[in-house]
């Protein structure tokens, strides 16, 4: 029965997407043993025997991440990458004096308001090596009963010596996706000594098995070939080479979900609708029709969300949406949805993932589906400059695309609305993170905006909200 399963059952369970939730709690048995992992989980042995680490992240509790490394791994070397600066640089380096085992290395931040968002773990075990791309930072409270997104790669072996892993033009041991190449580029792109040795890491492994694309973003400017590598552009590129049939697709919903949302300019049509949902909704033998803004679905909580959620209002700390930014798009309303997932038992975990994905209208098939660290932003995403010549980045942050083609020769994926359909299903199915469609919000509801006090209705813990 299901309390028995190990970690190694709840992982073959869910291939070949390997798409996890975490685990939540106080949420029913069935809802967590079934698709969901914890960080216990991820670091277990079962998974691999560890030997060395890395940790790429927003928010560290070092002491508390400790924990979470099987006993017998604790000693081994672990490097956190982080974008912390000044005071709080200064902190990590306090709570890290007390580790030996523990090195930092600090991502540049040269563009304003960049954040190091990225959350991937690279697993060095005894005999192969694992990379884990998901969206919860490494404290507690972001493994406790929110919504967040998990992708396990397979476990790539070592080369055989015979590969020439030194650096050259082209990459031994990468797959059809060039998952390996894009990965090295994302990593090279941090210029920095401490991921050097990371990055021989993932030369001496053969990842020809990873059937997802990359979708990273780096702080620059980015132009010429350049340009296509990160963020939306990358999405833009691989959807028109590789991704489903305009005919079949084109008329089909994107529907963006995440946690945060930046500045996106005064109309829909200076970045959300033009720039941002023209690279989402690309697809092989589209002739620049773009798709209808009434197609777009963004997926965000609304107060009631909040308001009803397992950690009463206090779950919308990490929702930082504030009124400063909310009334310069007040256009926003017309797309926003609610975050209901009765489907997976989460509806009242609140969703951290940040998942992107374009449906049929009968919600019953995916043309693709992204799990990323990036919310919607120009900083997350890049905004095009100079005529469009340049793709401008402020932030860190990595995803990984699903494509149907790569998964058995499909068109589209099947949508899991449950973990179990998923499990028991012998064709690949999507496990979808939240109900579709998507519900509007009700009459009376708003947006939900981290610096606005909700003072008229208390939450499940009888508390109100009166931000600081
Ligand atoms: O990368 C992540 O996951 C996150 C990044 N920033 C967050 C903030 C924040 C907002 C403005 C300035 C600095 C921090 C607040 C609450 C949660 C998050 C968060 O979750």
């Amino acid at each position: 029965s299901d309390f028995e399963k190990t970690v190694a059952d709840v992982f073959s369970e869910f291939q070949p997407l390997s798409l996890f939730l975490t685990k939540v709690a106080g949420i029913e048995d069935r809802f967590n043993n079934t698709g969901a992992v914890s960080l216990k989980d991820i670091l277990s042995p079962l998974m691999g025997t560890l030997e060395a680490s890395c940790q790429f992240n927003f928010m560290f509790d070092i002491p508390w991440l400790v924990k979470q490394y099987p006993k017998q791994f604790r000693d081994k070397p672990m490097l956190l990458v982080h974008g912390d600066q000044g005071r709080s640089e200064a902190e990590m380096k306090t709570d890290a004096a007390q580790f030996p085992h523990i090195s930092l290395c600090r991502a540049k931040l040269e563009m304003m308001y960049g954040t190091h968002h990225t959350k991937m773990m690279f697993l060095l075990y005894d005999c192969g090596m694992r990379v884990v791309i998901h969206t919860a930072n490494l404290i507690s409270n972001d493994w406790h009963q929110k919504t967040q997104g998990v992708w396990i790669s397979p476990l790539f072996p070592k080369l055989t010596e015979g590969g020439n892993t030194s650096a050259g033009a082209s990459v031994i041991g990468d797959s059809p996706t060039k998952f390996k190449r894009d990965l090295l580029a994302y990593v090279q792109a941090y210029q920095v000594v401490p991921l050097a040795a990371w990055e021989r890491h993932i030369r001496q492994h053969n990842m020809s098995a990873a059937s997802v694309y990359i979708v990273g973003s780096v702080p620059g400017r980015h132009s010429g070939d350049k340009k296509m590598l990160w963020g939306h552009m990358k999405v833009k590129k691989v959807l028109k080479e590789a991704g489903p049939e305009h005919q079949k697709v084109g008329s089909w919903p994107v529907i963006g979900q995440f946690s945060s949302i930046g500045s996106l300019g005064a109309s829909m049509d200076q970045w959300l609708c033009d720039e941002w949902l023209g690279s989402l909704s690309q697809c092989r033998g589209n002739m620049g029709t773009p798709l209808s803004h009434s197609k777009l679905q963004l997926v965000y909580p609304s107060k009631e969300n909040v308001r009803l959620c397992l950690e009463g209002y206090g779950g919308g700390g990490c929702l930082p949406y504030s009124i400063k930014t909310a009334r310069k798009q007040i256009y926003l309303n017309n797309f926003v949805r609610q975050w209901r997932a009765d489907g997976r038992g989460r509806t009242e975990a609140i969703p951290h993932i940040k998942t992107y994905t374009r449906v049929s209208p009968d919600c019953k098939e995916a043309a693709w589906f992204i799990v990323t660290s990036a919310n919607l932003s120009k900083a997350a995403w890049g905004a095009l400059e100079k005529q469009k010549t340049q793709l401008m980045i402020r932030s860190y942050e990595i995803g990984v695309l699903f494509l149907p083609r790569h998964f058995g020769e499909l068109e589209s994926f099947p949508v899991g609305p449950t973990a179990e359909e998923v499990r028991d299903s012998d064709n690949v199915m999507l496990p979808i993170p939240y109900d579709l469609p998507p519900p509007n919000y009700q009459k009376g509801d708003r947006i939900w905006m981290w610096d606005v006090p909700c003072v008229d209705l208390p939450d499940r813990h009888g508390k109100k909200y009166c931000p600081p």
